[in-house]
């Protein structure tokens, strides 16, 4: 386990806990921490698996670094489990892997996402998740590898689909966080989430990404844990905004990092190149970023006028065509 505190590292050989994350819990033995250096080339070409869990904005900086010592012809596992989009590229994690280690990389990573707070999932707590790869066969590895009575994980090939899902759902959740915040109760939660799917399934749909991703353990699994517990820091931010802190305090104060505060800049210029309507998605960006104030923007929401609950756009396709055409899989 590689980290860039060096006082972590010290810490974690010598009694087997973080001393910043899940701190009572107690590692096996047999995982060793290295840092605060980027490991060595020595390191990297002798491991078959490399597991990411940075938040998106550290991945373009760790992959750059890690590709000059990176044997691709071994076919490592390369699993990312952060949910989230670049600020301004607006990329999606596959993307950041084709611009930095290359197409063959890319074509071959793994991504894992699903309703799982990792202080849960160290208790063992029964748990499922979404593995989804453009290959089947690196898909199935990585189940395959974490599959356990309490961590079921089910395979797919769509990654696009299965990346926005776990992108998304954290901007909703700062919405339902809002809501909470506000005193908002069950009914108003149900609606956000509900809507919020529809939201999700319908920008998914016009980047390429299949619908039916947004009903997995991806889709509105995880945007039902998040928008639904205090656990998820997204959700806090949210209810912290309701409750009317300011989301500098907020994000300086939160511990950690929530992807939704940065993700729904991503989103908003995605949302703008589908021009599909999102306007909870746009709520929350507005109230994160254009000091809208939260109580006026959850009526003018409610004020908006009826449409068809269910109306999957005609499906534009053009991002999901314009990554695959990169990988060269057009
Ligand atoms: N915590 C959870 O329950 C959970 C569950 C599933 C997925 N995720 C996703 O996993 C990712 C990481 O989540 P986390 O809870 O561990 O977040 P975190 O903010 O606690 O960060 C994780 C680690 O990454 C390090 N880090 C931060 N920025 C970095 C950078 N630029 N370069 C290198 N390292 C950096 C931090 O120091 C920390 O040790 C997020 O995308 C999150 O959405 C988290
Ligand atoms: O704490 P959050 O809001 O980043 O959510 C963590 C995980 O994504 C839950 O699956």
């Amino acid at each position: 386990m590689w980290s860039r505190s060096e006082n972590l590292v010290q810490h974690f050989n010598t009694h087997h806990r973080n001393l910043e994350y899940l701190t009572d819990h107690t590692f096996p033995d047999s995982v060793k921490a290295i840092g605060p250096e980027f490991p060595s080339e020595d390191v990297i070409r002798d491991v078959d698996v490399l597991l990411f869990a940075i938040p998106t904005e550290g991945v373009r900086a760790a992959l750059t670094s890690l590709k000059p010592k990176l044997d691709i012809s071994r076919l490592p596992l390369l699993i990312f489990v952060n949910k989230g989009i670049e600020t301004g590229t607006h990329a999606l994690t596959l993307e950041i892997i084709a611009d930095t280690c290359g197409p063959e990389v890319a074509r071959i990573a793994t991504f894992i996402s699903g309703p799982s707070f990792a202080k849960e999932i160290v208790r063992r707590q029964p748990t499922s998740v979404s593995v989804a790869s453009l290959s089947e066969v690196h898909a199935q590895r990585a189940s395959k590898l974490f599959h356990q009575p309490w961590f079921r994980c089910y395979t797919g090939d769509d990654p696009i689909g299965l990346e926005l899902a776990g992108a998304l759902k954290n901007v909703y959740a700062i919405a339902a966080g809002i809501a909470d915040g506000l005193g908002f109760e069950n009914n108003t939660r149900a609606m956000l989430i509900t809507r919020g799917l529809a939201e999700m399934t319908r920008i998914g749909s016009a980047y390429g990404a299949s619908p039916l991703t947004f009903l997995s353990l991806a889709g509105v699994g995880d945007l039902f844990l998040t928008c639904s517990s205090p656990t998820s820091r997204n959700y806090t931010v949210g209810f912290r905004l309701g409750k009317g802190e300011k989301l500098d305090y907020i994000t300086k104060t939160l511990g950690s990092v929530a992807e939704g505060v940065t993700t729904a800049k991503g989103l908003r210029q995605i949302v703008d190149e589908l021009g599909v309507a999102a306007p909870i998605a746009i709520g929350v960006y507005e109230v994160l970023y254009e000091d809208k104030d939260v109580k006026e923007r959850a009526q003018a929401l409610l004020c908006l006028p009826p449409v068809p609950e269910l109306d999957l756009p005609e499906e534009t396709g053009k991002p999901a065509a314009r990554l695959m055409k990169k990988l060269g899989m057009a």
